[in-house]
């Protein structure tokens, strides 16, 4: 029996980046969070200490804010750019890994203008990127978290099954709410508009949780990665997460009163969990794109 080191990798994680655009028309903001993990030829570093081989994850921090210093852009340029600079720049690294969160800022509007500078957190959801590199080829995949999106109809659920355990009631109209966590793999990472390709998804998400008439949020999870696919020709596959954020009717019967679906207790926890994929039939391999 020998003991040998297995999958390995270091990084900076969490940094969080502020980028100011001082446009003389508007100020805009990037709010980011950045994570850097990198893995190589680290396997003296871990057996015998040596370092002559690590990149300082010191150093990793101030290359994520060295490299907003002439602007960000889309982040999953911003993220291809630090992936391919840490592999392409040090001989110890064969694969970097760039993870990006935007937080959404919304423009505040004073005396019914856009203000220049003022600025209010929003929640139309955080968009992502994970970026992949080993130094011949690039993966991309996108998402957005925290989208909270609830249909206060439109949803049923029964027919389901029925063993000694059960106590839930069949119901063929409940609120519908969760919050979207969303990622798709692109085809490619070149060639694609980035802005584009987020806004289209998101809206293709946002369209068909609004129009599917649900029977469980099974099926639609299925119609919002089916929907990013019909909508966005550069994305091959789609995975989603989504708790059943559910809301359950109050009995106010005790208080001599009915409840015509008027008043719910929104539940936290424990929340059913809906995950699933969505793909291309003829998606290419996803290589390192999900690592
Ligand atoms: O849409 C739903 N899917 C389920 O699988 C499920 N299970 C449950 O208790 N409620 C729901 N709702």
């Amino acid at each position: 029996m020998s003991i040998v080191l297995g999958p390995n990798q270091y990084g900076k994680a969490e940094n969080r980046l502020v980028r100011i655009d001082r446009d003389p028309d508007g100020h805009r903001i990037t709010d980011l969070n950045v994570s850097v993990a990198l893995s190589g030829d680290m396997t003296d570093t871990h057996l015998t200490g040596a370092n002559d081989k690590v990149l300082p994850t010191d150093t990793q921090k101030n290359t994520v804010f060295a490299f907003a210093r002439d602007g960000i852009g889309e982040i999953e340029s911003y993220a291809l750019r630090l992936a391919r600079h840490f592999v392409n720049s040090q001989p110890s690294i064969q694969r970097a890994r760039v993870s990006v969160g935007q937080y959404p800022w919304t423009r505040l509007e004073v005396g019914g203008s856009p203000a220049h500078h003022s600025f209010a957190r929003s929640g139309e959801g955080t968009r992502t990127t994970v970026v992949n590199y080993d130094g011949a080829q690039a993966w991309v995949v996108s998402g957005i978290t925290d989208l909270i999106v609830l249909n206060s109809t439109g949803s049923e659920f029964w027919g389901y099954i029925k063993d000694g355990y059960t106590t839930l009631k069949e119901t063929d109209d409940r609120i519908l709410a969760t919050a979207v966590d969303a990622t798709w793999r692109h085809a490619a990472a070149e060639g694609t508009d980035w802005g584009k390709s987020y806004t289209t998804a998101r809206q293709s998400l946002l369209e068909a949780f609004a129009e599917t008439h649900s029977l469980s949020l099974q099926q639609t999870l299925y119609a919002m990665g089916e929907r990013v696919l019909t909508n966005c020709p550069e994305i091959v596959e789609v995975r989603l997460s989504l708790p059943n954020k559910h809301h359950f009717l109050v009995d106010l019967a005790p208080f001599g009163l009915d409840n015509p679906n008027e008043v719910f207790h929104a539940d936290d926890r424990p929340y059913g969990l809906i995950e699933g994929t969505v793909q291309r039939d003829d998606a290419p391999p996803a290589g390192l794109a999900w690592s």
